[in-house]
């Protein structure tokens, strides 16, 4: 029977399977142990079955992680690689987020047909997207465009997009650098209009709280700015419930040994927009994270939340 150094589950799309790959050989590098020391088992779970409706709807969040949870308390796996964006903040009892990797970029890329600009597109093209911060931004922007259900992956997508469906779609510029995709972006939206999602560009590694062996194998592959932010975005999403059905954005830099934060909520036809910004120390980053989500809270007001659902 072959033994493995590490049981890598992931979710069995292409961007999944890159993400793990890479994890996998920054371990390999890290730990000097061959490919064979690593076993990546391919998990599908219900985000991966259901195809046809928002994911919001769906129920939102867990739908990319139940199934590959329940294998890591089972023993069927070590680690879990993720999409930091695609975590909830709540974890089951006994898994922890114990890695970060370090982030890629994090800007959205538009992908466009009749304009590689997404604001040069003519009056009342018809932009896809699946995502609510996207959808709400693309119409803050542009309320004339008429912004679309898109799901489904990368290539979907594309054959959509030649075949005229949609005149552009949202993407983000990390995954599309992890599939060797990056030469379909046509613009790079700036983060300053077009704020990431928290999360958005960084690997997680998912494991069981108290698994000493599995964190010492992490450790050095392990970003300590990047996990600073994420820990920030994470908790400012946490404070606002992580509702998945309001589009919001938040971003975390780290300058030196400082946090900058960003955060950013909006009404889904991008109408009334609430922004905050923050700044603390870098080791008190979940309390700022957490102090912004109380004080946009806040600013927008209880029937902000309420309006819509
Ligand atoms: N919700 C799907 C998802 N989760 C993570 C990424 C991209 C990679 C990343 O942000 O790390 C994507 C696709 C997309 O938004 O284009």
């Amino acid at each position: 029977m072959q033994t493995y150094e590490l049981r890598i589950g992931t979710r069995g799309s292409a961007l999944a399977l890159a993400q793990a790959h890479e994890t996998r050989s920054r371990l390999m590098a890290a730990h000097n142990l061959p490919e064979e020391a690593f076993e990546i088992v391919v998990i599908t779970t219900s985000g991966d079955r259901i195809l046809d409706r928002p994911l919001a709807e769906a129920g939102g969040k867990g739908l990319f992680t139940k199934e590959i949870e329940e294998a890591l308390l089972n023993n069927r796996i070590d680690i879990a690689v993720h999409s930091s964006k695609d975590m909830p903040t709540q974890l089951p009892e006994g898994l922890e987020l114990s890695a970060f990797l370090e982030r890629e970029d994090v800007r959205d890329a538009f992908i466009g047909r009749q304009s590689a600009i997404l604001e040069e597109l003519p009056h009342g093209a018809v932009v896809g997207s699946s995502s609510l911060r996207r959808q709400a931004l693309i119409r803050r922007i542009r309320p004339d465009i008429d912004v679309v259900m898109f799901r489904g992956n990368v290539q979907t997508r594309l054959r959509k997009l030649d075949e005229g469906q949609v005149a552009g779609t949202l993407l983000a510029t990390a995954g599309l650098r992890r599939l060797g995709l990056a030469d379909i972006i046509t613009e790079l939206l700036p983060v300053e209009r077009f704020p990431p999602a928290p999360g958005q560009g960084a690997i997680c590694i998912e494991s069981r709280i108290g698994d000493e062996r599995v964190k010492a194998m992490l450790a050095p592959i392990g970003h300590a700015t990047t996990a600073a932010a994420l820990t920030c975005e994470r908790a400012f999403l946490g404070s606002l419930d992580g509702s998945c059905r309001t589009p919001l954005a938040g971003y975390a830099q780290i300058e030196g040994d400082r946090i900058v934060f960003n955060g950013m909520i909006l009404t889904p036809d991008g109408t009334e927009v609430h922004e905050i910004e923050a700044e603390g120390a870098i080791n008190e980053a979940a309390a700022l994270g957490a102090k912004a989500g109380a004080r946009i809270r806040e600013k927008a007001g209880t029937q902000f939340f309420e309006g819509w659902f």
